[in-house]
């Protein structure tokens, strides 16, 4: 659905994005993660048409984005800052969009009305609070109908019961119609509970693009107890890491986890179990020694 190939971008000498390559398919919910400056709103500038690259291709649905009104109806876009007509109120800006989105959802509207009863649709949106004017963003967003939703840090400066709710509204969005969703965040955690994908950015490429499942599957925590000193392990038993506190061992091994389980009950441990990782676990032993500077700046 969204391809970006090779996408260079120099602002006077400066390479901001340095080869940018990934891929979002239909449907995917796709986390861009990266340290400030890594390139990530400069890359969602581009797949949303407002910047055109020196060199490479950015398409969606095989067609390039810049200058083409027709793609720009697929996806509704929600800056790092938003640029609205300040003077403008919400059911003023909610004119302006069904002006642009042919699909805008008048009903959604509407039935949306509950979730943000803060807001005040018939005052100027330079006097809502910054919170505020990401949570109307959000509303007209939604009731575009958008194919793809584009976010860029979309709950930064909202209180956590409206990020919760932003999220909840997403994921309902997604699962009904469809949605495919391409967010930015340089909060790790933030995305751990929605994202289907992950893209790590650093100094303009995605060093890192992997789907959840493949990750959750590819590596995992074992705790394990021995009566004695801990077995030869067999051979082909790839542990990325491994600490004891007295007879207790914790292991983060690469492979399957049920594999990886068998493999351990094998040896006669008096416990073993399988725990989650999470998403920051993940990437740091998959990043092992690939870039300690990546992880120190993302974890
Ligand atoms: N219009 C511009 N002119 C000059 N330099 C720019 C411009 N836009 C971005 N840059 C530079 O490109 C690099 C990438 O910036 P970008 O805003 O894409 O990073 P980011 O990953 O979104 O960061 P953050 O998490 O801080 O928002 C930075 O070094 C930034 O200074």
């Amino acid at each position: 659905m969204i391809e970006v190939s090779n996408v260079v971008k120099e602002f006077d000498g400066f390479r901001a994005l340095d080869g940018t390559t990934l891929h979002v398919g239909k449907g995917d919910i796709y986390g861009l993660v990266g340290p400030n400056g890594a390139g990530k709103s400069t890359i969602i500038r581009h797949i949303t048409g407002v910047y055109k690259q020196d060199a490479g291709t950015v398409l969606i649905d095989g067609m390039p984005v810049f200058e083409n009104p027709a793609v720009k109806e697929k996806f509704a876009y929600i800056p790092d800052e938003l640029f609205y007509f300040m003077q403008a109120d919400t059911m003023e800006m909610k004119r302006f969009y069904q002006g642009i989105y042919p699909k805008f959802d008048e009903k959604l509207f509407e039935k949306m009305r509950k979730f943000f009863p803060n807001i005040d649709t018939k005052r100027s949106i330079r006097r809502l609070s910054k919170g505020m004017q990401k949570q109307v963003a959000f509303w007209l967003a939604i009731c575009c109908r958008p194919e793809i939703l584009i976010l860029d840090e979309p709950v930064d400066g909202l209180d956590p019961v409206m990020r919760r709710q932003i999220w909840s509204i997403i994921m309902a969005d997604v699962s009904e119609h469809e949605t495919t969703v391409f967010v930015s965040s340089h909060n790790l955690r933030e995305l751990e509970d929605v994202c289907d994908h992950v893209g790590i950015m650093h100094q303009g490429k995605v060093i890192l693009e992997r789907s959840l499942s493949e990750l959750q599957g590819s590596v995992c925590k074992i705790q394990t107890a021995f009566q004695a000193e801990m077995p030869k392990l067999p051979d082909g038993f790839e542990v990325l890491h491994m600490s004891n506190t007295g007879r207790v061992y914790t292991l983060i091994v690469k492979g399957n986890p049920a594999e990886a389980k068998k493999q351990i009950e094998r040896l006669n441990p008096m416990l073993v179990d399988v725990l989650p990782l999470t998403l920051e676990e993940i990437f740091i032993y998959e990043l092992g020694g690939v870039d300690y500077a990546v992880k120190d700046i993302l974890f």
